[in-house]
């Protein structure tokens, strides 16, 4: 937990904080709307007498009594996906309607691309992306589970993305979940800190920013972009933001979350950012019994 020192100033409880990235990470599900309701998916959890409880701020979130949410009934026949809870809340902020075409940049191994597909009703485009061969193999797995037609995979380096191939030249929205330190998943992975170095933070912030000014460009004006990452480094969450806002044509923008949640920060180590970076959202552990993520959300202008 040393690395998490550091944030000591800016989280409120931060005993509170330290002592809930301690304890392990309950299971969760997002209900599959593209082939059940949640009632449906609840019908036949009971089936299989697996407990759950309905997420109390999105009915599609399912938190389960079994530590393998992948091995139900629900799961095999695509009711439902194993996602954690913070993780179902940047498709939710990117809130894409049906018929957009929609690029998600980093996108294996799916959770949030198949989410996009059951939020446009499968009707549209998807463009799931990742460098990752081997993961984008995960992806088309999930798709074809959760009945997701509306996908397209892409294996390119996100950063220098050609639309070349598409009889469209821009996004109307894109998701940007980035690789990243990882620093709020700890309660599912006890072992993410160890690789940990501030050096590490530094440099994949460089990936980072290339990867959303990549997606500003690809997106058309009026479009909206949704930067998150699973980590609580203001390098890699906030100064990311700031620099691209200095170089791409977009604004940050604010949205409604309905888990409770620390506004994002506009200064950090003698470094101030856009004051428009409190609209962006870090949800620490300790808040909601979740993992840790930040979200902004921007506006292309230009
Ligand atoms: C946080 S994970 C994405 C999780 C995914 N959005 C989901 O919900 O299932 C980050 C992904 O970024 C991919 N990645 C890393 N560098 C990349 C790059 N330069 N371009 C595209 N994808 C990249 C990694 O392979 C990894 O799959």
């Amino acid at each position: 937990m040393e690395p998490f020192e550091r944030y000591r100033p800016i989280i409120d409880d931060f005993e509170a904080f330290l002592a809930a990235c301690e304890r392990p990470l309950g299971s969760a599900v997002r209900v599959n709307t593209i082939k059940a309701t949640p009632e449906q998916a609840m019908a036949a959890l009971d089936v299989e007498s697996v407990g759950y409880e309905q997420a109390d701020w999105d009915p599609r979130v399912l938190r389960l009594e079994t530590d393998s949410p992948g091995s139900t009934w629900a799961s095999f026949h695509g009711f439902t996906h194993g996602q954690e809870e913070v993780s179902v809340i940047p498709p939710l902020v990117l809130d894409p309607e049906p018929g957009e075409r929609v690029w998600d940049a980093c996108a294996a191994p799916g959770s949030k691309a198949t989410q996009l597909a059951a939020l446009i009703d499968d009707r549209g485009t998807v463009v799931a992306n990742d460098n990752n061969l081997g993961r984008l193999s995960a992806l088309r797995f999930n798709a074809e589970r959760l009945g997701a037609t509306s996908l397209a995979v892409t294996n390119d380096d996100a950063r220098n993305y050609s639309l070349q191939p598409f009889d469209f030249d821009e996004f109307d929205r894109a998701l940007v979940d980035v690789p990243c330190s990882c620093e709020g998943t700890i309660r599912k992975n006890p072992d993410a800190l160890d690789e940990w170095s501030m050096g590490h933070v530094r440099s994949i912030a460089g990936i980072q920013t290339g990867i959303l000014r990549r997606a500003v460009q690809a997106t058309r004006t009026g479009g909206t972009v949704v930067y998150s990452t699973c980590t609580f480094a203001p390098e890699e969450n906030e100064a990311v933001v700031d620099r691209v806002l200095a170089r791409e044509d977009c604004e940050v923008v604010p949205f409604d979350l309905a888990l409770e949640h620390d506004s994002g920060l506009t200064e950090w180590d003698e470094e101030t950012y856009d004051p428009s970076l409190a609209e962006a959202a870090r949800i620490y552990p300790h808040q909601n019994d979740t993992g840790g993520f930040f979200v902004a959300k921007l506006e292309v202008t230009g």
